[in-house]
């Protein structure tokens, strides 16, 4: 089975009113790929959740951008499964690396956020990545793999999983990954999901690349045979994040 191309813009904590309402302006005049091609998401900051949906093209998604790890209740501060269902919101990052190093998230609690994400019925896009020391080190896939693992203990159900190998060292620094990088890491990461939970999970998870994706350099990167898409962030808030969607022609070879 084909892996439908998935482009995800993470806009992290940026934007005013005004600024989310141009970003989405200039989405809904955008000439791209159909829905059969390529599947887009943004995440706005939960506030924005609501004016993104009900403005938003129907041809885009939305996802929040993290949620608490169980049922709602007593946690100042925190966002619920349940509350994203209620709203309509289809998708939730989880895992990003800013919030495993910013906040303390380890790989068991990213492991039960997904598994409670999914049991709520929304679907995920989890994400996994080095820091520049541990690719130093020589223990990238070890890293990858056990951030992974921890994913794959608690769930069963890959189908509403897309997997997103952001390297640390690669975001937001202007830093982006060679395709062979991307490419060596994303093909590891499918035998790891080969090896430990089936064929058919491996053949059809979605596995994006994030980190410095721009313009420019999307088009190399999204031909590489295991990269199913990108998570962007610093350009998923300009114009050029529509060239970055319009790079899932690649793998049709248009
Ligand atoms: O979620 C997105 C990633 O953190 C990449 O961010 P960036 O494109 O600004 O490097």
């Amino acid at each position: 089975m084909a892996r439908k191309f998935f482009v995800g813009g993470n806009w992290k904590c940026n934007g005013t009113t005004e600024e989310v309402k141009k970003i989405v302006a200039t989405l809904n005049d955008a000439q791209v790929p159909p829905q059969e091609v390529v599947e887009v998401v943004v995440s706005p900051p939960f506030v924005f959740l609501p004016l993104v949906k009900s403005t938003l093209r129907p041809d885009f998604h939305v996802a929040a951008q993290n949620c608490w790890v169980k049922k709602g209740g007593a946690f100042t501060g925190e966002v619920s499964a349940e509350m994203l269902v209620n709203l309509g919101i289809p998708w939730v990052i989880l895992g990003h690396s800013e919030r495993r190093q910013l906040m303390g998230e380890s790989n068991e609690f990213v492991g039960d956020k997904t598994a409670y994400a999914l049991s709520k019925g929304l679907k995920v896009i989890a994400c996994v990545g080095e820091t520049l020391e541990q690719r130093e080190a020589g223990s990238t896939m070890d890293v990858v793999a056990a951030q992974t693992k921890a994913i794959a203990e608690r769930i069963s159900n890959w189908a509403d999983v897309v997997i997103a190998y952001e390297p640390v060292w690669a975001i937001g620094t202007g830093k982006v990954a060679t395709p062979a990088q991307a490419q060596e890491v994303h093909c590891e990461l499918r035998k790891w999901l080969h090896a430990n939970t089936s064929p058919e999970v491996a053949a059809t998870t979605r596995i994006i690349y994030g980190g410095s994706v721009n313009g420019g350099n999307c088009k190399e990167l999204a031909a590489q045979p295991d990269v199913d898409g990108f998570l962007v962030g610093g350009a998923s808030l300009k114009p050029e994040f529509i060239d970055i969607i319009k790079s899932a022609v690649v793998k049709k070879g248009a």
